[in-house]
């Protein structure tokens, strides 16, 4: 009988299409409200992440409504990190010492239209364009919604709400607005800021610079990367701050002064972008922050799901694959309590929250990683160490990246916890000497272990986890 229920979602971004899809699948009447245009008939992707890595924990939700072969085809391998420093040598650092892992580069617009048509495939989704999401009143399971073409607003019924409306959602706006239940919510921007730029293909069609790469261009302050596009272009991005060292974004405002700044810092990068000038001006500089609130949902009427309700920084290529994570985990709760809309909202948030907690808080640990460590001494040492354990015993040993990026059977939290004290332990024995690159394998194996086993016990102890 639950499965005539009609189940509104408000936004068809990533995570929206791929839950229509999947409640599409379950055989739920679902109806989709998109405020832009159809991304597949039209060009709107300035203004938002063009490309984007893809990895393990948004692959399992690809697995899970069978669209993992389409999927693969839009994908680019990037087996690590390409580290360009200011004279322009370059050097490469694998993601893990296990060749099957490695992180893909793909297409927001081409990911995002495979969801939307794989979900229009059931008789049982509609997805409507053009309709932004004004309010949401959580008490009645109704949404107002204002046609952008015709300005006209209408009111949609549900039996229940679920907004996957992105960073700005209309419903927390609501929850928080509404005030008739304790919510809790949180946005700490960063004082840095990003502007996409690109490295156009060569003449026949090639890439100007490594193609299965994340490059990383690290400057301590600030950095710039690039990840491939199929058709031989790379998508760069610009993080700055706004207005903090001798060059930021305010300060940014002629050709000459732009050039310079490339010029001095990435060199190398310059001559791969003819186009500087004219991307930097065209493009919009965008913010970054995090979000964090509780509850998501109110009673069984409403839910918020991907970045409505955990927008985090971008620097761990992790937001995407939490929000497709997401749905796989609400998918697993709705296999135990099917129609019982208020058990499945609370029991989904309490698994899930504490994980995307722990995503957010380690996306911020990587943009200090990405702009800064990567180009330290120490912290390559390490890298080198987990590497050589990876390739000796895959079986037995994961970095803090492998078991984020890549072991998607455990949970962000696991990860972060077992991670950190890992990291710890490695860095503490470094830097007292009990290890180098020079101690025989096994024994470093022996000694992180216990090291780390240590340092949770330690922690657990403290009462941190
Ligand atoms: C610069 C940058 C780089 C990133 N790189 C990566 C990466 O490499 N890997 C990764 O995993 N993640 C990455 N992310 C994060 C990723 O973009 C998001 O986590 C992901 O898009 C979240 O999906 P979503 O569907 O929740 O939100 P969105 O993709 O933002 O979708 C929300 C949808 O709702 C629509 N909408 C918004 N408001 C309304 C309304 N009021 N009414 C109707 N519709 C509405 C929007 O138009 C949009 O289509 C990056 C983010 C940024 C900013
Ligand atoms: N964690 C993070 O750090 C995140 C950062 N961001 C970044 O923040 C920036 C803002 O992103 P976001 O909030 O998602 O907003 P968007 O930039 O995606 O879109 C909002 C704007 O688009 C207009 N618009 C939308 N649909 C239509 C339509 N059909 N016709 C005409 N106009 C339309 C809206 O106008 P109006 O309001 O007038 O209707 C509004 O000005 C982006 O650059 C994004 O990359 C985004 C997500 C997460
Ligand atoms: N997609 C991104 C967008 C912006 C900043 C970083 C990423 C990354 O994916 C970083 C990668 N995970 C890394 O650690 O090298």
């Amino acid at each position: 009988m639950h499965k005539q229920q009609n189940i509104l979602i408000i936004g068809a971004g990533l995570c929206g299409s791929l839950l229509a899809l999947r409640l599409g699948q379950r055989g739920y009447n679902v109806t989709v409200y998109e405020m832009r245009p159809d991304l597949r008939k039209t060009d709107i992707s300035a203004g938002r992440s063009i490309n984007l890595a893809f990895s393990d924990r948004g692959n399992k939700a690809m697995k899970l409504v069978g669209i993992e072969d389409k999927v693969k085809s839009l994908c680019i391998p990037m087996n690590g990190r390409m580290l360009h420093d200011r004279e322009g040598n370059t050097f490469l650092s694998n993601y893990s010492g296990r060749d099957h892992e490695y992180i893909n580069s793909i297409s927001r617009g081409e990911l995002n239209g495979l969801l939307l048509t794989e979900a229009e495939k059931h008789d049982n989704v509609t997805i409507h364009f053009n309709k932004k999401c004004k309010s949401v009143d959580f008490e009645k399971t109704t949404a107002l919604f204002q046609d952008y073409e015709t300005k006209d607003e209408f009111i949609e019924d549900a039996d229940t709400i679920i907004a996957t409306d992105g960073a700005g959602s209309a419903l927390r706006k609501s929850y928080y607005l509404g005030k008739k239940f304790l919510f809790s919510f949180s946005q700490d921007y960063l004082t840095h800021g990003y502007k996409e730029l690109s490295i156009l293909p060569t003449e026949t069609g090639d890439y100007k610079t490594y193609k299965n790469a994340l490059h990383i261009w690290p400057r301590g302050d600030f950095m710039v990367i690039a990840l491939p596009n199929l058709d031989g272009s790379f998508t760069v991005t610009l993080f700055l701050s706004y207005d903090e060292g001798e060059y930021n974004f305010n300060n940014l405002t002629t050709p000459e002064r732009v050039t310079e700044f490339f010029q001095k810092e990435f060199p190398d990068a310059l001559e791969l972008m003819p186009n500087l000038v004219e991307d930097f001006f065209e493009n919009p500089t965008a913010p970054l922050g995090t979000v964090k609130c509780s509850p998501w949902h109110y009673k069984g009427n409403t839910l918020l799901m991907g970045d409505s309700a955990h927008a985090i920084v971008p620097f761990y290529g992790q937001g995407m694959n939490a929000s497709f994570e997401d749905v796989v985990e609400f998918d697993a709760v709705l296999d135990k309590h099917d129609g019982d809309w208020e058990t499945i909202f609370s029991e989904y948030e309490k698994t899930r929250k504490k994980d995307t907690d722990a995503i957010a808080d380690l996306a911020i640990d990587n943009f200090h990683e990405m702009k800064d460590h990567v180009g330290q001494a120490l912290f390559q040492e390490k890298r080198k160490i987990e590497m050589a354990l990876e390739k000796e015993f895959p079986d037995d040993y994961a970095s803090k990246y492998s078991l984020v990026t890549f072991n998607e059977h455990i949970g962000y939290r696991e990860a972060m916890l077992r991670g950190r004290a890992q990291d710890k332990a490695i860095l503490n024995m470094l830097a007292d000497g009990i290890i180098s690159t020079a101690t025989p394998i096994k024994t470093i194996l022996d000694k992180v272990k216990s090291e780390t086993e240590a340092i949770l016990e330690d922690d657990r102890i403290a009462g941190l986890h």
